[in-house]
């Protein structure tokens, strides 16, 4: 495949908004690519996919990326794109709508309705007659003056948490490790509270917006269910996993909840009476499809030709300008010391001078970008590659 051409497979459907932006004389693309350089994914689950032994990168047209094995995937040297923020409004929106469902019982009112002319066929004075006497059971409460905890304040939680701040309600935040972007786009008048604890003894609504990750799963739980004020409402549009399911059916049974609003259909949670379960519908408008396509191409076309890495979830942002006339390398290797000796050593020994070069970290990895002048013969790739620690280097 040194065709200089980068086949990309689609595992989903992705927005046509967004491939149209792949120049067709460098990149083919299609469904059943059998060596792709690149795959761009929505939901699908790569865990149990083997990884083929073309792919340099992995682009995800949404945010979360529990979907992929993204530990696997460094460790070959192969970073994993996500598009942040662009979905962020959809969910958002549906967030809003999720606590109106809740507060007002909307969803299972408009069942009732329909129910009373398909199920028991009455119209005219008998239909008035049974809508006034049923609705009392659906009478709801409003928003302003009630207090939602906002659980992960990142691009979608400083949004709900603005728009419910507008909204008239008291809206308090939890993150431990909120960015300074985010902090600065939160309204001032969102309380952000050291403990999850104390978020959720305060709410009487929460929302979710973390990722499903180790520290995430089951962070909704009875404990912290118990402590929430009688009556509360639990919103999850961030992953099925981060509610303990049992936990808040229970609750519902109980009474001490009042409904669970969530994206994530389950046998047991999409008949229950006190939920509301919607079909992942979270990103699913038009402009979130545009949005996420168009970020997620455009990441996955400027690492592939100039390998830069912007908003991979396990590698670090390294983005240097091309410098004209030079050669590129990029380099993937483990964290650890004297990697960039090493490397500046070989590109020396075969009397090349660095024009540009950057370095960064991310946890157990790290990568290298260094434009060199001069003829880069492929031999020197794989001196580079026989470095202990070089897990994988390409020229550009
Ligand atoms: N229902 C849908 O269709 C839909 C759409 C988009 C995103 N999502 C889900 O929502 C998640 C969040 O999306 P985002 O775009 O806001 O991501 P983001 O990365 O911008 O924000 C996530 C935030 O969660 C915080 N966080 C991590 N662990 C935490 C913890 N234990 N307690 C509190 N905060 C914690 C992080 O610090 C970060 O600020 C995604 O990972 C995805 O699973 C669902
Ligand atoms: O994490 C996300 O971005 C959402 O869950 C959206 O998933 P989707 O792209 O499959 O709609």
């Amino acid at each position: 495949m040194s065709n200089g051409r980068f086949p990309i497979q689609t595992v989903n459907a992705i927005s046509p908004v967004g491939l149209q932006r792949l120049d067709r004389d460098i990149f083919d693309l299609g469904t059943d690519i059998a060596e792709p350089r690149g795959i761009l994914v929505r939901s699908a689950d790569l865990h149990d996919r083997p990884v083929p032994q073309s792919l340099y990168a992995v682009a995800r047209a949404g945010a979360g990326t529990n979907n992929i094995p993204v530990d696997k995937l460094a460790a070959l040297g192969i970073p994993v794109f996500n598009t942040p923020g662009a979905n962020a409004n959809a969910v958002k929106e549906l967030v809003i709508a999720g606590m109106l469902l809740a507060a007002r019982s909307l969803y299972h009112a408009a069942d009732y309705t329909r129910n009373l002319v398909a199920e028991q066929g009455l119209s005219g004075q008998a239909l008035n007659e049974q809508v006034e006497a049923g609705k009392k059971q659906f009478a709801g409460f409003e928003l302003p003056g009630k207090t939602l905890g906002v659980i992960g304040l990142g691009s979608i939680g400083v949004l709900v948490a603005n728009a419910a701040q507008s909204l008239g309600m008291k809206v308090l935040g939890y993150d431990p490790a909120v960015t300074i972007k985010n902090a600065w786009q939160l309204s001032p008048n969102v309380e952000q509270v050291e403990s999850v604890e104390e978020l959720f003894a305060r709410s009487e609504l929460i929302t979710l917006h973390v990722p499903l990750i180790d520290s995430t799963r089951g962070l909704v739980n009875t404990e912290r269910i118990a402590s929430m004020p009688r009556g509360a409402v639990v919103l999850n549009f961030a992953r099925g996993g981060v509610v303990d399911e049992t936990a808040v059916l229970q609750a519902l049974d109980s009474g001490h909840l009042h409904a669970y609003v969530n994206d994530f259909p389950t046998e047991a949670g999409a008949v229950h009476s006190r939920v509301i379960t919607l079909p992942h519908l979270g990103a699913s408008t038009g402009e979130a499809e545009d949005n996420c396509a168009v970020m997620a191409v455009d990441q996955l076309q400027d690492f592939l030709l100039n390998g830069n890495i912007r908003n991979a979830v396990n590698y670090p942002e390294v983005i240097m300008a091309r410098t004209p006339g030079t050669t590129r390398l990029g380099i993937f290797n483990a964290n650890k010391p004297n990697m960039i000796g090493q490397i500046t050593a070989v590109l020396a020994e075969a009397g090349l001078n660095v024009a540009e070069f950057t370095n960064k970290s991310r946890g157990d990895y790290a990568y290298t970008l260094v434009d060199v002048e001069g003829e880069v013969r492929d031999e020197l790739k794989e001196q580079i590659l026989a470095i202990d620690g070089v897990i994988r280097a390409r020229k550009l």
